[in-house]
């Protein structure tokens, strides 16, 4: 499995505003890059808050894009991941249209309840007792053939990830704004690391829009 996650800064490093709305920090041409790097992936993956500030569809925008995707025999869009620990995403969510497969990550504390809507509109995916065992969950994800994945946010899931050592490359789009606030969602939030700060190596740097795009690998672990 191979996990890159993309996002879009300030140049401040915020992901949005204080009230947590979509920021449009991205210009055309980093959209159009984004719509590309979800063509070439499996899947595209947000946490549940980015589900409900934002009610993103999480598709692939461009038709010749999809086109492609299904000359070469795939679905038109990738799979959608929702890592949600008790089932908060709402039935009306985009993300869970027909446009594509949609798996919901949840715990053993997702009421019943919302277990059974979520599973008419939905593949469900259990890991973990009170936060989602993102190990064990991208672990089932992979054994459905998702080897490809594109986490897109946000902050929260984001730092979770680089917690459990799974990001293999990180692509930010530093866009010409500043937002500001110290509640305002950053790149990777949480508890924030301490210690053991996980190494990124620079690949690439591009201009793009009023912006530049950084893409880093993440070093492997015995090599920090
Ligand atoms: N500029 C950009 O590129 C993007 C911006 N955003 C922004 O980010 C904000 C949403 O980010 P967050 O509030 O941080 O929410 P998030 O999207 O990171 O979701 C976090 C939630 O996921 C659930 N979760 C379950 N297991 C988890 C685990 N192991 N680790 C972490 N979370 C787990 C929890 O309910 C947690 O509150 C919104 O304001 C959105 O607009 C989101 C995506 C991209
Ligand atoms: N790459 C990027 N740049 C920005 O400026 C953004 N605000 C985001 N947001 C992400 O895109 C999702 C919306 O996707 P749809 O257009 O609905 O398919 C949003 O939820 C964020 O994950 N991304």
């Amino acid at each position: 499995m191979h996990v890159v996650v993309n996002a879009a800064t300030s140049a401040d490093g915020k992901l949005s505003s204080r009230r947590r709305e979509q920021v449009a920090i991205s210009g055309e041409a980093d959209f159009d890059r984004v719509d590309r790097l979800r063509a070439d992936s499996d899947a595209v993956v947000v946490g549940v808050g980015t589900v409900l500030a934002d009610d993103p569809h999480l598709t692939v925008k461009d038709d010749a894009l999809r086109e492609q995707r299904r000359d070469a025999g795939e679905p038109a869009n990738p799979a959608r991941v929702v890592v949600d620990s008790t089932g908060r995403t709402p039935l009306d969510a985009a993300v869970l249209d027909d446009a594509a497969t949609t798996y919901v990550c949840l715990t053993e504390s997702a009421p019943v309840e919302q277990r059974l809507d979520l599973a008419d509109r939905a593949e469900l995916v259990t890991a973990g007792d009170e936060r989602v065992d993102l190990l064990r969950a991208f672990a089932a994800l992979q054994n459905q053939g998702l080897e490809q994945l594109m986490v897109e946010g946000g902050g929260e899931l984001i730092f979770s990830l680089f917690d459990a050592g799974l990001v293999d490359e990180l692509s930010v789009f530093v866009g010409p704004t500043i937002i500001g606030g110290r509640d305002a969602p950053t790149l990777a939030d949480g508890d924030g690391f301490v210690a053991d700060f996980p190494e990124l190596e620079l690949a690439d740097i591009e201009r793009l829009d009023n912006g530049v795009l950084l893409r880093w690998h993440v070093a492997d672990e015995a090599e920090t």
